[in-house]
C-alpha cells in the first residue's frame, strides 16, 4: 500500500498530566509504532489535552501548569502537539465532546486544504471526492481527512466499567465513531475486560490494543509522590520538566490536598442526575 492510499491517524490523548511524564510520551510513540506497523495507517499528529481544574481530581495542580510542563516535553517533537481548549473551559468537558471538538476541528482545516488545492489552479480533475493535482501528485479526498483515535492506558478503558463516571452513550460514540489506540497497563486485562463488555466486544476491531513489553509503571502519582518526599524523579521526566517543577515548587503535602474534599465532575455530573 502506498503511503498515500493510507488511512491518516491523529492520535488524541486526553488525561490529568499532573504532570506529564516520559512514560505519556512513550504511549504516543508505541502507538504509532504499533499502527503504522500494520502497513494501513500513518500517523500524522498527536495531540495532548490536559483536563480543566473544573475535573476536580484530588491533588490537580491548575491547568496552567500542566499545559506549560506538557509544551516544555513537547518542544522538541515534531508530531506531538499541546491543545489547551478543553482546559480553557469553565466546566469540565466529557471525553467524548474533546474527541468530537477535535475531529471536527481536523475535518475543517482538511476541507479548507480542499479549497486551496481547487484554488490554487493546479486543479485537473474532480472524480467521485477526488482532487489531483497533477504538478504535486498530491492526491486528496474526502477520504483523506485524517481519523482521529483517543491514545489511552488500558487502565481508562477499564474505567468504562465504573458506574456513573461514563455515559454510555458517549463510550459507543468514542469507540464506535472514532477508535481508541489502548496502551497495556500493569495489573490490567483489557483483553479480558473487551470480551467482558457487549459494547467494547462489538467495537472490538475499533480497538488497537498496543502492548508496551518493557513493562514501565511510571505513574504520574508516584512522581508526585516521590516530589513530596524530596526524591529524585530524573529520567522519569523530561528535563524542562522537572526544571518547571523546582523552579515553581510545584507538589507538595499541600497540593496533594487540593480537591480532597470534591467530588469528580463525572460522578456529580452523573449521579445527580439518576
Ligand atoms: N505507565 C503507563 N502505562 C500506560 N498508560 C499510561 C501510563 N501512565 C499514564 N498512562 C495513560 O496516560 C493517559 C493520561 O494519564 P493521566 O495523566 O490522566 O493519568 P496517570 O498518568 O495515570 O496519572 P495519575 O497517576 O495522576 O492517575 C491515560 O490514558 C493513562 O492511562
Ligand atoms: N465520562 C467521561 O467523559 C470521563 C470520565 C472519567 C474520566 N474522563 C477523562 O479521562 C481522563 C483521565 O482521567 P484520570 O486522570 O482521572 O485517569 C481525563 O481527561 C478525564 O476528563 C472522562
Amino acid at each position: 500500500m502506498s503511503s498515500r492510499e493510507k488511512t491518516k491517524v491523529v492520535l488524541l490523548a486526553c488525561g490529568s498530566f499532573n504532570p506529564i511524564t516520559n512514560m505519556h510520551l512513550r504511549m504516543f510513540e508505541l502507538a504509532r509504532d504499533h499502527l503504522e506497523d500494520t502497513g494501513r495507517y500513518r500517523v500524522v499528529k498527536g495531540i495532548i489535552s490536559p483536563v480543566g481544574d473544573s475535573y476536580k481530581k484530588k491533588g490537580l495542580i491548575e491547568a496552567c501548569h500542566r499545559l506549560e510542563m506538557a509544551r516544555l516535553a513537547t518542544q522538541n517533537s515534531d508530531w506531538i502537539t499541546v491543545d489547551d481548549w478543553e482546559s480553557q473551559q469553565t466546566e469540565w468537558v466529557e471525553t467524548a465532546k474533546v474527541v468530537r471538538h477535535h475531529a471536527e476541528l481536523i475535518s475543517s482545516e482538511n476541507n479548507n486544504d480542499d479549497v486551496d488545492t481547487v484554488r490554487c489552479g493546479k486543479r485537473r480533475k474532480l472524480e467521485q471526492n477526488t482532487i489531483i493535482c497533477q504538478s504535486s501528485s498530491y492526491i486528496n479526498t474526502k477520504e483523506d481527512t485524517p481519523h482521529l483515535n483517543l491514545l489511552c492506558g488500558a487502565d481508562v478503558l477499564e474505567s468504562f466499567g465504573v458506574p456513573n463516571l461514563w455515559k454510555p452513550e458517549d463510550i459507543e460514540e468514542i469507540v464506535g465513531r472514532y477508535g481508541v489506540a489502548c496502551i497495556t497497563r500493569c495489573g490490567s486485562d483489557p483483553e479480558k475486560f473487551i470480551n467482558q463488555s457487549d459494547v467494547l466486544y462489538k467495537h472490538r476491531k475499533n480497538i488497537y490494543m498496543v502492548r508496551e513489553w518493557v513493562t514501565n509503571e511510571i505513574s504520574a502519582t508516584h512522581v508526585r509522590r516521590a516530589l513530596r518526599r524530596g526524591q529524585s524523579v530524573l529520567y522519569l521526566l523530561p528535563d524542562p520538566v522537572v526544571r518547571y517543577i523546582q523552579e515553581h515548587s510545584l507538589y507538595s503535602a499541600e497540593s496533594e490536598q487540593m480537591n480532597a474534599d470534591a467530588i469528580l465532575a463525572p460522578f456529580q455530573k452523573y449521579t445527580s442526575t439518576n
